[in-house]
């Protein structure tokens, strides 16, 4: 996994107060700077900033967000509010925020006072830290196999695997090593990575910015590209499989990811080449029926017109949604869902915390 020198998200208690303390993605790969955020104004503005991004990090910001409120003395079920309503596609955020929210109230309601309560709220946003670590080892061993042993395994030692991927999914996403880039790293950790495509993901550059700098630091063979310029991979024959996170996944299987994943199925699907996503449970939302129901955030249109005439209208959205029919596996860290839908949603939903059986719905250990 990147070791960081400044870690990706960490909590102090020093001296000045307590603080959630964050590595500024926004001056990444230039500058590994990090940001202290020492109440709910500074996280929020941190979070819409894009200085702390990404699904599951965004549910572990989340939920130390309301641990800093307790141990401010503030109002905790207000605090969980405005965290969680601070960008609305990524399901992670509002349950990290509500997750640590219902501890401190549950503390609260046995009688904790509020030093107390706010050690329950802290402990809790641990947790869900050291979860989310223990899922990014799961999915990616998960699915290094689901790749090498049963999508691609008629491959076996012939070439090595030349991946796609878009945005950023690596440790900056997450409590650990990260979800679809910590599988395209165990491919190569398992020495059958030949070549990790990295779409540079247009407007804020996640990918050529942020999964450049983890794959640099990793060893990982790589080439960024302009996100226009994937078709032409796949007509070359150049890609095996795509690789993407996600921030939403609906209760059929419809999954939100940064804008630019959808063409990416389409292409996968007319070329015959695998789309896996990469996210663990936490990212699935039952709530949500399907992807038409998935709230869609939509940024200024000054990350878009920066080269354009003065006053330039755009469309921006952060994310699209790939309907599941277009997805072939998705990869969590309780197993693998294929055939996605409703029925193997369901069942990894259920599924034990690790080590999942197959379930009749098709879900699998890969
Ligand atoms: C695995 S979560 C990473 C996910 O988050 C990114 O969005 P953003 O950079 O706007 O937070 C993108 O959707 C990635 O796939």
């Amino acid at each position: 996994m990147t070791d960081h020198s400044v870690p990706v998200l960490r909590w102090t208690d020093a001296p000045e107060g307590p603080a959630v303390l964050l590595l500024d993605q926004t001056r990444l790969p230039a500058e590994e700077a990090e940001l202290r955020c020492g109440d709910v104004p500074s996280l929020v503005s941190a979070i819409r900033s894009l200085a702390v991004r990404g699904a599951p990090l965004l549910g572990i910001a989340g939920a130390y967000g309301v641990a800093l409120a307790a141990a401010r003395g503030e109002d905790v079920p207000k605090a969980a509010g405005v965290l969680a309503g601070a960008r609305p596609t990524a399901v992670n955020l509002g349950y990290g925020a509500r997750r640590v929210e219902g501890a401190h109230g549950r503390a609260v309601a046995e009688g904790a006072g509020p030093e107390a309560a706010a050690a329950v709220a802290l402990a809790e946003a641990r947790a869900l830290h050291a979860e989310d670590a223990e899922a990014s080892d799961r999915m990616a061993e998960h699915g290094r196999d689901l790749l090498l042993n049963t999508l691609l395994g008629d491959r076996r030692g012939a070439r090595d695997l030349r991946l796609l991927t878009h945005c950023n999914t690596g440790s900056l996403v997450s409590g650990g090593g990260g979800t679809a880039f910590a599988v395209a790293r165990a491919v190569h950790r398992a020495e059958r990575l030949e070549r990790l495509w990295v779409d540079e993901t247009r407007p804020l550059l996640q990918g050529a910015r942020l999964t450049a700098f983890e794959a640099e630091r990793d060893g990982l063979p790589y080439s960024v590209l302009v996100d226009g310029a994937a078709g032409s991979l796949f007509a070359a024959g150049r890609v095996d499989a795509v690789l993407i996170g996600a921030d939403r996944i609906a209760a059929d299987g419809s999954t939100a990811n940064k804008v630019g994943s959808f063409p990416l199925a389409v292409l996968a699907r007319h070329h015959g080449v695998p789309f896996l996503v990469v996210a663990p449970v936490t990212t699935i939302d039952p709530e949500t029926p399907d992807g038409a129901a998935i709230e869609i955030e939509q940024r200024s249109a000054e990350e878009v017109t920066a080269n354009a005439p003065k006053g330039a209208e755009a469309y921006n959205p952060a994310f699209d949604v790939t309907p599941a029919e277009l997805v072939t596996a998705i990869v969590t860290e309780r197993g693998v869902v294929s055939p996605v839908g409703r029925d193997g949603i369901a069942a990894v939903c259920s599924a034990p915390p690790t080590g999942a059986s197959r379930s009749r719905n098709g879900m699998m250990n890969s």
